[in-house]
């Protein structure tokens, strides 16, 4: 079974920089800094292990301000139109990666599919910073965002 002390036996063996994936608390952000990751990948693996564990996003900001702004931090698991990837942004993240995305876009159209996947994202994360008076990325931050609570939706 793996376990932090088997991933260090196996980062002895290597200079590597190496980045955690699947980090959704903020004690195994602190663990994989304080064992030499260079970077993070704050992910639920898609929902795909635990269906009902919380979103990559309702970890993000917790993390960030654990780990500080100089550990770079990707998110993925649900990333599905530029909304999403401003509000990861926004949260903390420095990259976004896409999953099942890229495979849809893959399995209707091939790499035009693909390239079609990119554009789309492209000109929706362009719209909704236009909307929020944001220049580009670097311009986000947490107060682009309000939080409404499930129950609160009607
Ligand atoms: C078919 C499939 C296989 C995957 N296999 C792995 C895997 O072996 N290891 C892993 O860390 N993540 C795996 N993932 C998760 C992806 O790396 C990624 O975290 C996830 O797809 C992101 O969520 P999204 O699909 O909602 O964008 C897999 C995802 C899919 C769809």
């Amino acid at each position: 079974m793996w376990s932090w002390n088997r991933l260090a036996g196996l980062l002895a063996q290597s200079t590597l920089p190496w980045m955690a994936k699947g980090i959704m608390t903020v004690e195994d952000a602190r663990t994989a800094v304080a064992a030499g990751a260079s970077a993070l990948v704050v992910s639920n693996h898609g929902g795909r292990q635990l269906d009902g564990q919380r979103a990559s996003l309702e970890a993000l900001p917790g993390i960030r301000d654990a780990v500080g702004p100089a550990i770079p931090i990707a998110l993925d698991s649900g990333i599905r139109r530029g909304a999403d990837v401003v509000k990861a942004i926004a949260l903390g993240a420095d990259v976004v990666i896409i999953g099942r995305l890229a495979a849809y876009g893959l399995t209707a159209g091939g790499e035009t599919g693909l390239s079609r996947v990119f554009e789309l994202l492209s000109e929706e994360i362009t719209t909704v910073l236009t909307l929020l008076g944001r220049g580009s990325p670097a311009d986000l931050d947490r107060g682009a965002l309000i939080r409404v609570e499930a129950d609160t939706v009607c």
